[in-house]
């Protein structure tokens, strides 16, 4: 396994750590020691970090208002030898995502450092002809050093078809994910542009930030919709101009980060709002990839649950059971609004509640506590009026065109007479979907 994450191990040197120490490097990680929180966060300004561990008898709570003074932005994890709850539950209340107990289990380890990871390495599931278009245009851009734009409804495996680009790319250094949803705009600005010591009260050393770690890597903005204006304008610019300063610096930085960026929103609809640079999105979507909802990728959604199935089961200690018939049903008569995300949920959910040799229909639920089979769903081969809610009526519209498109093996006459439109209209339509990247079957 590549060791990609850098954990950043902080407590009083001893056994119980130099022990958790092996079993994340054991579990892919590259393992950093620090006796001290002051010590830890030399080591973050000197070389960043994926993940802290933290010793609970230490000032944790200054050790996070440290991190978040300087900007960092990752998880940190408590852990104790033989701590009260109380001190665990003051952990967590400081700010630790989780409370790992010592001596260490390997298990409780290598799921910490899972959690990372995983967003590192998914595996790709589906072959619908609709994902394959996405993965063959993304895999062909994949060498090029071009912006690339994923679009899709959330949950759908943006963030894997990135990935994807990212290794099909041959670019040696890791993909980077920045969050751009829900952080404090100063916060991410440093994150992506790094800062110099003393551009903000916080920052007693130099950052270096995403976009210059990332040189000969790739760079992954998730949700870019939501980057604040200003962070909007220097990232234009230093698309333009493919060199950028850090934070309160004048050293030129040049741009060398591969970059993508994901979006479930319109971006276009922004841009007429005000709420987005439409420069920004000229150069972030030089190259679209659209990853088709679950609902229109046929039977990936049965491969998808089965192979959640069996990997849930196995890593919650559990018996793998296979879906009966009937419960296969009604997963393809749900619609999933929440896409792979949400299958993989409510998979489980049911590898937890099965009882039987199987998983069956009454097994699953979804995250608000209603039944699968308690809700009113299309009949199999019906007009799914329940998949189509919650999508624009434009890409409803798109989607129809082009689907009837392919079944008329390419035929505009044909499938705009079936469509009830002129075929003017059809050709109009379906230059303004190649105009936006969106692959259109070829005339016969
Ligand atoms: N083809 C696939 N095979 C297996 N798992 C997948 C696949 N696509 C997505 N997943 C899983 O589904 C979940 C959601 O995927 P991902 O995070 O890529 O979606 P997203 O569209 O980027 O989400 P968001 O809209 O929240 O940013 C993840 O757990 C991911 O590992």
């Amino acid at each position: 396994m590549p060791q990609s994450i850098r954990m950043i191990l902080v407590g009083a040197p001893g056994g119980e750590f130099r022990r958790a120490a092996e079993l994340a490097r054991d579990a892919g990680a590259a393992v950093a020691m620090a006796d001290t929180p002051a010590q830890a966060l030399d080591l973050l300004r000197a070389g960043g970090g994926d993940m802290v561990m933290i010793d609970v008898d230490t000032d944790i709570a200054g050790f996070m208002a440290s991190i978040r003074a300087e900007r960092f932005t990752l998880p940190v994890l408590a852990c104790g030898i033989q701590a009260s709850a109380e001190r665990a539950v003051a952990a967590i209340r400081a700010g630790a995502r989780d409370y790992v107990p010592l001596p260490p289990q390997r298990e409780l380890i290598a799921a910490a450092i899972a959690s990372v990871i995983e967003r590192k390495a998914p595996v790709r599931i589906g072959d619908h002809p609709a994902l394959a278009r996405a993965v063959s245009l993304a895999t062909a851009v994949a060498p090029t050093a071009a912006p690339v734009l994923v679009t899709g409804e959330k949950g759908s495996g943006k963030e894997v078809l990135a990935r994807t680009i990212h290794e099909a790319s041959g670019r040696p250094n890791p993909m980077y994910v920045v969050e751009c949803a829900g952080v404090a705009p100063d916060v991410l600005e440093s994150e992506l542009f790094g800062h110099e010591a003393g551009a903000f009260p916080g920052a007693v050393a130099r950052r270096i930030g995403r976009l210059e770690k990332a040189a000969g890597g790739t760079i992954f903005l998730r949700e870019v919709g939501s980057l604040a204006p200003a962070t909007q304008a220097r990232l234009a610019e230093a698309l333009q101009e493919q060199r950028f300063t850090r934070i309160g610096g004048s050293e030129i930085v040049p741009f060398q980060a591969r970059l993508i960026a994901s979006t479930g929103t319109e971006l276009e609809a922004a841009v007429n709002a005000g709420s987005f640079r439409a420069d920004l999105l000229v150069r972030l979507g030089l190259v679209r990839v659209e990853v088709p909802p679950l609902r229109a990728r046929g039977g990936d959604l049965v491969q998808l649950a089965q192979h959640f199935a069996e990997r849930l089961a196995e890593s919650d200690g559990v018996p793998a059971r296979p879906f009966s018939e009937a419960a296969l049903v009604l997963l393809s008569r749900y619609a999933w609004p929440g896409n792979i995300r949400e299958l993989e949920d409510c998979t489980h959910r049911a590898v937890l509640l099965a009882q039987g040799p199987a998983i069956e229909p009454h097994d699953l639920v979804r995250s608000d506590g209603t039944r699968l089979l308690d809700l009113e769903l299309a009949e199999p081969g019906g007009l799914q009026i329940e998949s189509l809610v919650g999508r624009t009526v434009e890409e409803v519209e798109r989607e129809l065109i082009l689907h009837t498109l392919t079944r008329c093996h390419g035929n505009r006459t044909s499938a705009s007479n079936i469509l009830g439109i002129s075929v003017r209209t059809m050709r109009n339509k379906l230059r303004t979907f190649i105009e936006a990247g969106i692959a259109v079957a070829p005339a016969p």
